[in-house]
Protein backbone atom coordinates (compact mmCIF):
# COMPACT_ATOMS: atom_id res chain seq x y z
CA UNK A 1 0.00 0.00 0.00
CA UNK A 2 1.11 3.13 -0.81
CA UNK A 3 1.22 6.55 1.43
CA UNK A 4 1.21 10.19 0.89
CA UNK A 5 2.80 12.29 2.70
CA UNK A 6 2.27 16.01 3.31
CA UNK A 7 4.52 17.73 5.08
CA UNK A 8 2.06 20.70 5.63
CA UNK A 9 1.51 22.86 3.60
CA UNK A 10 2.48 21.89 0.30
CA UNK A 11 5.08 19.21 -0.07
CA UNK A 12 3.71 15.99 -1.33
CA UNK A 13 5.42 12.61 -2.65
CA UNK A 14 4.05 8.94 -2.77
CA UNK A 15 6.03 6.86 -0.31
CA UNK A 16 5.15 3.13 0.48
CA UNK A 17 4.11 2.71 3.79
CA UNK A 18 6.60 -0.04 5.06
CA UNK A 19 9.46 2.19 3.60
CA UNK A 20 8.72 4.67 6.85
CA UNK A 21 9.80 1.55 9.10
CA UNK A 22 8.22 3.57 11.86
CA UNK A 23 4.53 4.78 11.79
CA UNK A 24 4.00 8.71 11.60
CA UNK A 25 1.53 10.65 13.27
CA UNK A 26 -0.99 11.76 10.95
CA UNK A 27 -4.63 11.18 9.68
CA UNK A 28 -5.37 8.96 6.72
CA UNK A 29 -6.84 9.76 3.62
CA UNK A 30 -8.12 7.47 0.93
CA UNK A 31 -7.36 8.76 -2.71
CA UNK A 32 -10.85 8.50 -4.66
CA UNK A 33 -9.41 8.45 -7.92
CA UNK A 34 -7.68 5.24 -7.58
CA UNK A 35 -9.14 1.87 -8.16
CA UNK A 36 -9.81 -0.90 -5.96
CA UNK A 37 -6.56 -2.97 -4.88
CA UNK A 38 -4.38 0.31 -5.98
CA UNK A 39 -6.06 2.59 -3.78
CA UNK A 40 -3.05 4.91 -1.92
CA UNK A 41 -3.75 6.35 1.40
CA UNK A 42 -2.78 9.75 2.42
CA UNK A 43 -0.97 10.32 5.60
CA UNK A 44 -1.17 14.29 6.87
CA UNK A 45 2.59 14.30 8.56
CA UNK A 46 2.11 16.47 12.01
CA UNK A 47 5.14 15.18 13.46
CA UNK A 48 9.05 15.19 11.97
CA UNK A 49 9.71 11.49 11.69
CA UNK A 50 12.26 10.42 14.31
CA UNK A 51 15.90 9.47 12.77
CA UNK A 52 17.50 6.09 14.41
CA UNK A 53 19.86 7.19 16.75
CA UNK A 54 22.71 4.75 16.60
CA UNK A 55 26.05 5.84 18.37
CA UNK A 56 29.21 6.41 17.39
CA UNK A 57 30.89 3.26 19.15
CA UNK A 58 27.71 1.25 17.21
CA UNK A 59 28.80 3.02 13.92
CA UNK A 60 32.24 2.09 14.83
CA UNK A 61 32.07 -1.27 15.24
CA UNK A 62 29.60 -2.01 12.45
CA UNK A 63 30.82 -0.11 9.70
CA UNK A 64 34.55 -1.86 10.25
CA UNK A 65 32.39 -5.04 10.17
CA UNK A 66 30.19 -3.98 7.31
CA UNK A 67 32.84 -3.94 5.01
CA UNK A 68 32.06 -2.52 1.44
CA UNK A 69 30.78 -5.65 -0.37
CA UNK A 70 30.64 -3.66 -3.86
CA UNK A 71 34.42 -3.27 -3.98
CA UNK A 72 35.39 -6.40 -3.01
CA UNK A 73 34.19 -7.75 -5.83
CA UNK A 74 37.01 -7.81 -8.51
CA UNK A 75 36.32 -6.41 -11.80
CA UNK A 76 37.39 -9.45 -13.46
CA UNK A 77 34.93 -11.14 -10.95
CA UNK A 78 31.86 -8.65 -11.65
CA UNK A 79 32.27 -8.83 -15.67
CA UNK A 80 32.31 -12.54 -15.48
CA UNK A 81 28.60 -13.77 -16.70
CA UNK A 82 28.10 -16.31 -13.97
CA UNK A 83 27.72 -12.88 -11.72
CA UNK A 84 27.59 -10.07 -13.62
CA UNK A 85 24.08 -10.07 -14.28
CA UNK A 86 21.34 -7.94 -13.16
CA UNK A 87 20.52 -10.32 -10.66
CA UNK A 88 23.93 -10.15 -8.60
CA UNK A 89 24.10 -5.96 -9.20
CA UNK A 90 20.64 -6.14 -7.11
CA UNK A 91 22.46 -8.53 -4.48
CA UNK A 92 25.07 -6.20 -3.90
CA UNK A 93 23.62 -3.34 -3.86
CA UNK A 94 21.03 -4.48 -1.13
CA UNK A 95 23.49 -5.47 1.14
CA UNK A 96 25.27 -2.86 0.83
CA UNK A 97 22.02 -0.16 1.43
CA UNK A 98 21.50 -2.56 4.26
CA UNK A 99 24.74 -1.76 5.66
CA UNK A 100 24.82 1.72 5.03
CA UNK A 101 21.10 2.75 6.26
CA UNK A 102 21.24 2.68 10.22
CA UNK A 103 23.91 5.01 10.00
CA UNK A 104 22.28 7.61 7.92
CA UNK A 105 20.34 8.30 11.34
CA UNK A 106 17.29 8.74 8.82
CA UNK A 107 19.42 12.11 6.60
CA UNK A 108 18.18 12.70 3.65
CA UNK A 109 20.02 12.66 0.43
CA UNK A 110 20.51 15.64 -1.64
CA UNK A 111 21.48 14.12 -5.52
CA UNK A 112 22.60 17.25 -7.21
CA UNK A 113 24.36 17.35 -10.99
CA UNK A 114 23.69 18.67 -14.53
CA UNK A 115 20.53 17.73 -16.16
CA UNK A 116 20.33 14.37 -17.49
CA UNK A 117 23.07 12.91 -15.23
CA UNK A 118 20.32 10.54 -13.44
CA UNK A 119 19.65 12.27 -10.71
CA UNK A 120 15.40 10.23 -11.06
CA UNK A 121 16.82 7.04 -12.17
CA UNK A 122 19.36 6.87 -9.51
CA UNK A 123 17.41 8.47 -7.00
CA UNK A 124 14.08 6.05 -7.49
CA UNK A 125 16.97 2.97 -7.02
CA UNK A 126 18.31 4.46 -3.69
CA UNK A 127 15.27 5.66 -2.37
CA UNK A 128 13.84 1.96 -3.01
CA UNK A 129 16.55 -0.12 -1.36
CA UNK A 130 17.39 2.07 1.52
CA UNK A 131 13.73 2.11 2.41
CA UNK A 132 13.34 5.92 1.88
CA UNK A 133 10.95 8.11 -0.27
CA UNK A 134 11.93 9.71 -3.32
CA UNK A 135 11.12 13.21 -4.65
CA UNK A 136 11.83 15.40 -8.05
CA UNK A 137 12.00 18.80 -6.65
CA UNK A 138 11.16 20.17 -10.58
CA UNK A 139 7.57 17.33 -9.99
CA UNK A 140 7.11 19.44 -6.89
CA UNK A 141 7.25 22.85 -8.24
CA UNK A 142 5.23 22.07 -10.56
CA UNK A 143 2.99 20.90 -8.71
CA UNK A 144 2.79 24.11 -6.35
CA UNK A 145 2.34 26.09 -9.95
CA UNK A 146 -0.86 23.78 -10.95
CA UNK A 147 0.65 21.82 -12.69
CA UNK A 148 2.31 23.90 -15.27
CA UNK A 149 5.30 22.02 -16.68
CA UNK A 150 8.94 23.86 -15.52
CA UNK A 151 9.37 25.08 -19.79
CA UNK A 152 5.68 26.84 -19.41
CA UNK A 153 7.09 28.09 -16.25
CA UNK A 154 10.26 29.33 -17.15
CA UNK A 155 8.61 30.96 -20.27
CA UNK A 156 5.46 32.68 -18.28
CA UNK A 157 7.42 33.23 -15.22
CA UNK A 158 11.09 33.67 -16.27
CA UNK A 159 13.84 32.04 -14.24
CA UNK A 160 13.80 33.73 -11.27
CA UNK A 161 10.37 33.11 -10.44
CA UNK A 162 11.48 29.53 -10.95
CA UNK A 163 14.20 29.20 -8.80
CA UNK A 164 12.79 31.02 -6.38
CA UNK A 165 9.80 28.21 -5.70
CA UNK A 166 13.53 25.69 -5.86
CA UNK A 167 14.75 27.12 -2.74
CA UNK A 168 11.66 27.38 -1.11
CA UNK A 169 10.96 23.65 -1.88
CA UNK A 170 14.33 22.85 -0.43
CA UNK A 171 13.73 25.11 2.37
CA UNK A 172 10.25 23.25 3.01
CA UNK A 173 12.57 19.32 2.73
CA UNK A 174 15.32 20.51 4.91
CA UNK A 175 13.45 19.87 7.84
CA UNK A 176 12.07 15.93 6.62
CA UNK A 177 13.71 12.82 7.40
CA UNK A 178 14.27 9.73 4.55
CA UNK A 179 13.65 11.11 1.65
CA UNK A 180 15.94 11.08 -1.85
CA UNK A 181 15.82 14.38 -3.32
CA UNK A 182 16.29 14.80 -7.09
CA UNK A 183 17.17 18.59 -7.27
CA UNK A 184 17.61 20.65 -10.44
CA UNK A 185 20.39 21.03 -12.01
CA UNK A 186 20.73 24.81 -11.41
CA UNK A 187 20.26 24.49 -7.62
CA UNK A 188 23.79 24.54 -6.73
CA UNK A 189 23.88 27.80 -8.04
CA UNK A 190 22.35 29.20 -4.68
CA UNK A 191 24.13 29.28 -1.94
CA UNK A 192 21.26 29.50 0.14
CA UNK A 193 20.16 25.96 -1.53
CA UNK A 194 23.13 24.40 0.04
CA UNK A 195 21.69 25.51 3.66
CA UNK A 196 18.86 23.93 2.82
CA UNK A 197 20.79 20.44 2.03
CA UNK A 198 23.32 20.80 4.83
CA UNK A 199 21.15 18.10 6.77
CA UNK A 200 21.37 16.33 4.37
CA UNK A 201 24.14 14.09 2.46
CA UNK A 202 24.58 15.78 -0.94
CA UNK A 203 25.71 13.63 -3.89
CA UNK A 204 27.00 14.75 -6.87
CA UNK A 205 26.34 12.60 -9.96
CA UNK A 206 29.34 13.15 -12.45
CA UNK A 207 28.95 12.29 -15.61
CA UNK A 208 31.08 13.32 -18.99
CA UNK A 209 29.36 15.75 -21.38
CA UNK A 210 29.38 13.21 -24.34
CA UNK A 211 26.89 10.49 -22.53
CA UNK A 212 24.76 13.76 -20.68
CA UNK A 213 24.21 15.07 -24.21
CA UNK A 214 23.85 11.48 -25.70
CA UNK A 215 21.09 10.98 -22.85
CA UNK A 216 19.07 13.92 -23.41
CA UNK A 217 19.48 14.24 -27.19
CA UNK A 218 17.97 11.07 -27.10
CA UNK A 219 14.92 12.24 -25.50
CA UNK A 220 14.48 15.69 -26.69
CA UNK A 221 15.18 18.96 -24.76
CA UNK A 222 11.75 19.99 -24.87
CA UNK A 223 11.17 19.79 -20.63
CA UNK A 224 14.45 21.76 -20.18
CA UNK A 225 14.00 24.75 -20.93
CA UNK A 226 17.75 25.96 -20.41
CA UNK A 227 18.78 23.15 -23.56
CA UNK A 228 15.65 23.55 -25.76
CA UNK A 229 16.46 24.57 -29.59
CA UNK A 230 15.55 23.87 -32.61
CA UNK A 231 18.30 23.07 -34.09
CA UNK A 232 18.78 20.07 -36.65
CA UNK A 233 21.59 19.05 -34.67
CA UNK A 234 20.35 18.04 -31.80
CA UNK A 235 23.62 16.24 -30.20
CA UNK A 236 26.24 19.10 -30.95
CA UNK A 237 23.96 21.94 -29.56
CA UNK A 238 23.30 20.23 -26.43
CA UNK A 239 26.81 19.08 -26.06
CA UNK A 240 27.44 22.81 -26.43
CA UNK A 241 24.98 24.20 -24.06
CA UNK A 242 25.85 21.70 -21.55
CA UNK A 243 29.62 22.91 -21.61
CA UNK A 244 29.24 26.21 -21.02
CA UNK A 245 26.39 25.83 -17.94
CA UNK A 246 29.29 23.17 -16.49
CA UNK A 247 31.60 25.66 -16.64
CA UNK A 248 29.69 27.91 -14.10
CA UNK A 249 28.58 25.05 -12.39
CA UNK A 250 31.15 22.45 -11.96
CA UNK A 251 32.89 24.34 -8.95
CA UNK A 252 29.53 24.36 -6.94
CA UNK A 253 29.24 21.07 -7.88
CA UNK A 254 32.29 20.11 -5.98
CA UNK A 255 30.96 21.18 -2.98
CA UNK A 256 28.47 17.76 -2.58
CA UNK A 257 29.68 15.79 0.32
CA UNK A 258 30.46 12.63 -2.22
CA UNK A 259 31.14 12.13 -5.96
CA UNK A 260 30.23 9.42 -7.96
CA UNK A 261 32.49 9.20 -10.89
CA UNK A 262 30.93 7.60 -14.00
CA UNK A 263 34.24 7.39 -15.42
CA UNK A 264 35.65 5.91 -12.11
CA UNK A 265 33.20 3.18 -12.35
CA UNK A 266 33.94 2.19 -15.32
CA UNK A 267 37.36 2.18 -14.84
CA UNK A 268 36.69 0.30 -11.66
CA UNK A 269 34.50 -2.38 -13.65
CA UNK A 270 36.91 -2.58 -16.70
CA UNK A 271 34.71 -0.82 -19.08
CA UNK A 272 35.63 1.52 -22.03
CA UNK A 273 32.76 3.26 -22.19
CA UNK A 274 30.50 4.98 -19.43
CA UNK A 275 27.10 4.48 -21.45
CA UNK A 276 27.15 0.41 -20.03
CA UNK A 277 26.71 1.35 -16.45
CA UNK A 278 23.15 0.28 -15.34
CA UNK A 279 21.73 2.65 -12.46
CA UNK A 280 22.36 -0.15 -10.18
CA UNK A 281 26.06 0.01 -10.99
CA UNK A 282 26.10 4.17 -9.98
CA UNK A 283 23.52 3.66 -7.06
CA UNK A 284 26.04 0.71 -5.51
CA UNK A 285 28.88 3.68 -6.43
CA UNK A 286 26.46 6.36 -4.53
CA UNK A 287 26.18 4.42 -1.41
CA UNK A 288 30.10 3.58 -1.09
CA UNK A 289 30.89 7.50 -2.31
CA UNK A 290 28.23 7.78 1.28
CA UNK A 291 29.68 5.27 3.03
CA UNK A 292 33.58 7.36 2.89
CA UNK A 293 31.91 10.06 3.45
CA UNK A 294 30.52 8.66 6.61
CA UNK A 295 33.50 7.64 7.65
CA UNK A 296 35.53 10.64 7.42
CA UNK A 297 32.74 12.39 9.33
CA UNK A 298 33.24 10.53 12.14
CA UNK A 299 37.01 10.75 11.73
CA UNK A 300 37.49 6.93 12.09
CA UNK A 301 40.28 4.91 10.35
CA UNK A 302 40.11 1.74 9.46
CA UNK A 303 42.82 -0.24 8.36
CA UNK A 304 40.86 -3.01 6.12
CA UNK A 305 39.92 -0.21 3.56
N1 LIG B 1 22.70 4.89 -16.23
C1 LIG B 1 21.99 5.31 -17.27
N2 LIG B 1 22.24 4.79 -18.49
C2 LIG B 1 21.55 5.21 -19.57
N3 LIG B 1 20.58 6.16 -19.55
C3 LIG B 1 20.30 6.71 -18.36
C4 LIG B 1 20.98 6.34 -17.17
N4 LIG B 1 20.49 7.08 -16.14
C5 LIG B 1 19.55 7.88 -16.69
N5 LIG B 1 19.42 7.66 -18.00
C6 LIG B 1 18.51 8.33 -18.95
O1 LIG B 1 18.94 9.69 -19.07
C7 LIG B 1 17.83 10.55 -19.09
C8 LIG B 1 17.95 11.56 -17.95
O2 LIG B 1 17.88 10.86 -16.71
P1 LIG B 1 17.23 11.51 -15.42
O3 LIG B 1 17.27 10.49 -14.35
O4 LIG B 1 15.90 12.11 -15.76
O5 LIG B 1 18.26 12.68 -15.13
P2 LIG B 1 18.11 13.99 -14.22
O6 LIG B 1 17.02 13.73 -13.22
O7 LIG B 1 19.45 14.15 -13.59
O8 LIG B 1 17.80 15.11 -15.16
C9 LIG B 1 16.58 9.68 -18.99
O9 LIG B 1 16.10 9.47 -20.29
C10 LIG B 1 17.08 8.39 -18.39
O10 LIG B 1 16.35 7.28 -18.82
O1 LIG C 1 20.11 22.66 -14.90
C1 LIG C 1 19.14 23.44 -14.74
O2 LIG C 1 19.28 24.64 -14.54
C2 LIG C 1 17.77 22.87 -14.76
C3 LIG C 1 17.59 21.54 -14.62
C4 LIG C 1 16.28 20.90 -14.65
O3 LIG C 1 16.25 19.77 -13.79
P1 LIG C 1 17.01 18.37 -14.11
O4 LIG C 1 18.44 18.55 -13.73
O5 LIG C 1 16.30 17.39 -13.24
O6 LIG C 1 16.83 18.11 -15.57
C5 LIG C 1 15.20 21.88 -14.22
O7 LIG C 1 15.33 22.18 -12.85
C6 LIG C 1 15.28 23.13 -15.02
O8 LIG C 1 15.03 22.81 -16.35
C7 LIG C 1 16.64 23.83 -14.89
Amino acid sequence: MEVKVVQRPQISMWIEMDKIGRKPSGSLRFDPHRARGQQRVQVLISARLQPARVSNKQRASALEASYNSYKNFPASILESESINGPYDESVILKNKSQEIEPYLSGRCIYLVGMMGSGKTTVGKVLSQVLGYSFCDSDSLIEEEVNGTPVSDIFQLYGEGFFRDKETEILRKLSIMHRIVVSTGGGAVMRPINWKHMQNGISVWLDVPLEALAQRISAVGTKSRPLLHSDSSDAYRNTYKRLSNLFEERSEAYANANARVSLENIAVKLGYRDVSTLTPTAIAIEALDQIENYLKDEEGMSFGTF
